[in-house]
This record gives C-alpha cells, sequence and structure tokens, in this order.
C-alpha cells in the first residue's frame, strides 16, 4: 500500500515544529535552558508551578528549590525565581521590569486599576506621586489627627475590650482584634475618625467582615494565574465551577461598603470647600482628600473646565474609591498578620524575657502618644523588625515582567541575554532566611538588630560596634517585607507606626501569655497559611489564643 506522501511529510513536519518548540528549544536552547529547573517538568510547562500556587504552598516550595539549587531557578518554561541582592532584587525591583497582567487580574476594584494593580510605569508613578506625601513618616509624626486618632482608638476602644477579657479570666482570639484596631486606625487616618469603621467596639460585624474576606482570598488563584480558563467559564455561566458565586457577591459587597465611606469624606471636604478644616482635625479625610484634590487639579489642566467640581468629582469617584479600598485593605490585611505573628513570639513562655524588657522600655515613654517617643524605641524597633522579617505579611512571589536581554543571577550565576517578556519574582521568605545574613534563620531573634550598647534582656551577637554595623547594613540590603524601588510599600510608614502604637498600648498595660486548657495551646499547629499573604492559622483553622492579665492600675 502506496504511503500519501504530501499528508506524512506535513505531519512529520508539524511534530518535528512542535518537538523544537515546546521540547528542544526550551530544554536546550532558550538563554533560561541554563537556569537550574526546580522540577524535571518546569522547562515545558507551567503545570507544576501551578499546582503549588493553586494549593497555596508556592512559597516552601520555591524556598526549597533555591536551598537545592542556588540563587536562580526555573519554575516554569518562562518563569524563573531570583533569591539574591546583586543580581537579584536589585536588579528586577529597581526599574525597567513592569508588573505584568498578574496584578491586574485581582488587584482592580469597580473595574478600575488602583496603583498597585497599573502594570506601565508612567500612570503608576505619577499616582504615586500624589499619594507619598500624605504617608511619609514626616507627615505622620506630625499629624495631630493621627495622634488624636490614635488616642481614642486605643482608650475608648481597645482598652475597655482588653480590660473585659482580663476580667473574664478566659482567653481571647487575637487576630481578628488585630485586624479591626488596624482597620479602624488606617479607615480613620484615609477617611476621617467619624466617617472609619468601628471594627474593635464590634466585634460580630467585624467577625463575619474578615471570615468574607479572608475565605475570599482563598479563590484568587483561578482568576490571577489561569486567567484565560476563568474568562471562558465566565462566558459560558460556569465560572462558578471555580470560583463560588458568594464571592463576587462578597467583592460586591465590599466594595459597596468603601463607596459609603468615600461618600461620607466627600461630604465633609465639599464643605469645607476642598481645604482642611481646622475644627475636627480627626475626623478630616486625609488620605480622600489628597488624592481627591490631586485628581480634580490634574483634571482641571486637561479640561476646559466647564463642569462643576461636583460633575469633575463625579467623574473621579470610582478612581478614587479603587485606590481607598485597596489602600484600606492592604492596610489592615498585612498589619494584623504581622501583629498577631508578633504577639504569638511575645506571649511564648521562652520569650517572657522580651516582654518584660519591651515592658520596662515602654514605662520610660513621658507620652505614649508622642510617635517619635515611641519610634525611637530600639527594643521596640527590633522586636517588630525581627517579626517582619521572621514572619513577612507577603511572603511569597512579587512577579514583575523582564525588560529586552536582561541579566539575573547572583554573581557567579548569572544568566544574560534574557529575552523580554520573562515572568522573574523573589519572595520574603527566601531573602529573610539566608544563613549568611541572618545567622540561625528560623529563630526569632531580636537582638540581631540591636547594638552590643543597647540595653537587651539577652547577650549581643556582636563583638563590637563595627561588627554590628556591618551586620545592620548587610540585613538592611536583605530585608524586604515591604518590597522594595519605585513599587514598594507606600503604606510602610502608617504600617509602622499603627503596629507600634498597638503594642505600646497593649504590653505597656497588660500581660500577655499563649492560652492553654492543659490539652491543648492556644497557638496549636501555628502555621503561615496562604500565597501572596500568610496567616497566621493554628491547628483546625484556629487562630491565636492569648491569655491577659491587666497590670497596675491600667
Ligand atoms: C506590615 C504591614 C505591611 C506590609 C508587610 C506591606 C507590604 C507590602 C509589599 C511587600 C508591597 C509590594 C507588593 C508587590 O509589589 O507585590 C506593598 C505595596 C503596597 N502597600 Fe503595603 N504593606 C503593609 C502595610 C500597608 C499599609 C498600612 C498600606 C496603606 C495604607 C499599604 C498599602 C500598599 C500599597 C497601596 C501598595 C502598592 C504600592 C505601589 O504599587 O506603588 N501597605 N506592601
Amino acid at each position: 500500500m502506496a504511503i500519501p506522501i504530501v499528508p506524512t511529510v506535513t505531519a512529520l513536519l508539524l511534530l518535528s515544529l512542535a518537538l523544537y518548540r515546546f521540547i528542544i528549544f526550551p530544554a536546550f536552547i532558550s538563554p533560561l535552558a541554563k537556569i537550574p529547573a526546580a522540577h524535571w517538568s518546569a522547562p515545558f510547562s507551567r503545570l507544576w508551578i501551578l499546582y503549588y500556587r493553586s494549593r497555596e504552598e508556592e512559597t516552601p516550595t520555591i524556598h526549597a528549590a533555591h536551598q537545592r539549587l542556588g540563587p536562580i531557578v526555573r519554575v516554569a518554561p518562562n518563569d524563573i525565581s531570583v533569591n539574591s541582592v546583586e543580581g537579584g532584587i536589585r536588579n528586577v525591583y529597581a526599574g525597567g521590569y513592569e508588573k505584568g497582567d498578574w496584578y491586574q487580574n485581582v488587584f482592580k476594584n469597580y473595574d478600575v486599576m488602583p496603583m498597585f494593580a497599573m502594570p506601565d510605569h508612567g500612570p503608576h508613578s505619577k499616582r504615586k506621586r500624589m499619594l507619598s506625601n500624605i504617608y511619609a513618616k514626616t507627615t505622620l509624626q506630625s499629624s495631630s489627627a493621627l495622634s488624636t486618632i490614635t488616642k481614642v482608638l486605643m482608650e475608648e476602644r481597645l482598652m475597655p475590650r482588653l480590660r473585659q477579657v482580663a476580667q473574664s479570666g478566659k482567653p481571647s482570639e487575637f487576630y481578628w482584634l488585630f485586624a479591626s484596631l488596624t482597620s479602624d486606625i488606617v479607615s480613620a487616618y484615609m477617611f476621617g475618625l467619624a466617617q472609619g469603621t468601628n471594627y474593635t467596639q464590634q466585634s460580630d460585624v467585624s467577625a463575619r467582615f474578615f471570615a468574607h474576606y479572608k475565605a475570599r482570598q482563598r479563590y484568587q488563584f483561578w482568576p490571577q494565574d489561569v486567567p484565560s480558563l476563568t474568562r471562558w467559564l465566565g462566558k459560558a455561566g460556569l465560572k462558578w465551577l471555580l470560583v463560588p458565586k458568594w464571592v463576587d457577591e462578597a467583592n460586591a459587597s465590599m466594595q459597596e461598603n468603601v463607596l459609603t465611606m468615600c461618600d461620607a469624606a466627600e461630604r465633609v471636604v465639599s464643605e469645607a470647600g476642598g481645604e482642611k478644616d481646622a475644627g475636627f482635625p480627626e475626623d478630616w479625610p486625609n488620605v480622600y482628600a489628597q488624592l481627591r484634590n490631586a485628581l480634580l487639579k490634574e483634571q482641571a489642566t486637561k479640561t476646559d473646565m466647564s463642569g462643576s467640581v461636583e460633575e469633575l468629582v463625579q467623574e473621579q469617584r470610582l478612581a478614587v474609591a479603587s485606590e481607598m479600598l485597596d489602600h484600606l485593605f492592604a492596610g489592615f490585611d498585612t498589619s494584623s498578620i504581622s501583629l498577631t505573628f508578633l504577639a504569638w513570639e511575645l506571649s511564648k513562655p521562652e520569650n517572657t524575657v522580651w516582654q518584660e524588657a519591651l515592658r520596662n522600655e515602654i514605662s520610660t515613654l513621658q507620652d505614649k502618644y508622642d510617635a517619635k517617643a515611641v519610634d525611637s524605641l530600639p527594643l521596640l524597633q527590633a522586636i517588630v523588625q525581627e517579626t517582619l522579617r521572621l514572619h513577612a505579611a507577603i511572603p511569597g512571589n512579587q512577579p514583575r515582567i523582564t525588560p529586552a536581554a536582561a541579566t539575573l543571577g547572583a554573581p557567579g550565576h548569572s544568566i544574560s541575554d534574557l529575552p523580554p517578556g520573562v515572568r522573574v519574582q523573589a519572595q520574603a521568605w527566601s531573602l529573610h532566611r539566608e544563613p549568611s545574613v541572618f545567622p540561625d534563620p528560623e529563630s526569632w531573634k531580636p537582638e540581631r538588630w540591636l547594638s552590643s550598647s543597647s540595653p537587651s534582656p539577652v547577650p549581643s551577637p556582636y563583638a563590637s560596634e563595627a561588627a554590628y554595623e556591618h551586620a545592620q547594613k548587610e540585613m538592611g540590603r536583605w530585608f524586604w517585607a515591604f518590597g522594595s524601588g519605585g513599587r514598594m510599600c507606600v503604606g510602610s510608614n502608617l504600617a509602622m507606626y499603627d503596629m507600634k502604637a498597638i503594642v505600646v498600648a497593649i504590653w505597656g498595660s497588660f500581660r500577655t501569655t499563649v492560652a492553654s486548657d492543659g490539652v491543648r495551646r492556644g497557638d496549636e499547629g501555628m502555621v503561615h497559611r496562604g500565597g501572596y499573604v500568610a496567616e497566621p492559622v493554628g491547628k483546625d483553622g484556629r487562630f491565636l489564643e492569648l491569655n491577659v492579665e491587666v497590670l497596675g492600675d491600667s
């Protein structure tokens, strides 16, 4: 029987092309072929990394790959991970590497992108310039509004709640208490105290909100990492196969809540004619007004100004709300995760000395609400910094896209002439566990951030001031809890401010210990659960439970 030549040759040709395109090129010819593969299938397929990402197990998996294979690894045909400063985060996050669409697939509110999701440098840096000053350390430390907000929240909302817990003699759950407090502080600064949330005094409302917020985070994988399939199923009316319907409903209701806060803030600003009202500084919507006015100013330069201010405000309504939603959620989520880990560390029996030393340091404050004095407490700084190192709230991948002809990889491992469009990521989890920079990396050791002359409850690891200085410099280069470069966290100063204020309020007046009912501890099985963000979650999904004891005349 004669073999049909044309179809056979065509089939062989197609097979050879496919073999070249999907096997030979990625495994042997692509510049990425020189990078150690985290798994045998990584050069050919994304399935391996998607599997771990879908199970929220990417961070430890990538970490293990770096430990086995070095500071640059290939995790999929077009995806790499770097774990170094030189040839790593210094190159990728300093500029020129854009964000790609991974962020906008999920972090888009009201169908409008906040700066966090903006893929391109230009629009992003314009928006960031509008907002940076309102979050600058000097602005926050000199803000009488923020200091009044803090005082009201700590004295009127937190203290009564903790005194009640102490009196009850029963352990209390702390994760959602921290989420309530940080949401109240951040929203009060953004929208004004009267317009912000009051979760600390409404534990039922807050519990419902946080349960929804957290549960829906677990469905981000599909729209974020498999967007085409998710879109396609959406068009066919079958998205519910991947993401339950209530997730969209929860998102819509959260957006509605933030829009309500924005509208309330707008009434305050417009009644004051756009300018800060000296009457009740704590009720002024600092961040809202800053962005609203900056966008109006920008609009005025573009248009013929035929519209009224109300019309212009209306045009910007969703752009402002999208930005505000992002800041509010980024603000409470990360800070409450960090505070929970901090409370956990401080309340463990082996760390009692740190809790006592911190309390002594807090007792030296003349005024607990003096932000500058609080910020300059060395022990407090070391405790927060060490918690952010060991328990980074965003421990996972922060992907960027290579420009043309990129060179990546630590000295001795560098790969040049990478093509444009490669997804490259780094993760704080691994950077913060580099043993040559952070000796004994899995242990919580605030003393690594303290000089030998600082009062410390444990001996200093540094033989001299010079050794301390050298270590600080190196650790500072590798410390990545807030990211780095132009896309670095805009709220890092507010986060440090609110976390320190909360720590001072709690451990200045109360003693905490990890709860135990004789059978199980209140921190049983605590792990970092999650993908992009990692929550402190114990066995059976339980959160941290602590005993609270009131001190002296608090
Ligand atoms: C402990 C607390 C916090 C941690 C650990 C943290 C961490 C981070 C990190 C790692 C990034 C970069 C993410 C990436 O590129 O994928 C980031 C960005 C961002 N964070 Fe935070 N954050 C914290 C608190 C806050 C607060 C309080 C706010 C708002 C008030 C905030 C608002 C933002 C925004 C808007 C961005 C995007 C910045 C940009 O695109 O330029 N964060 N944060």
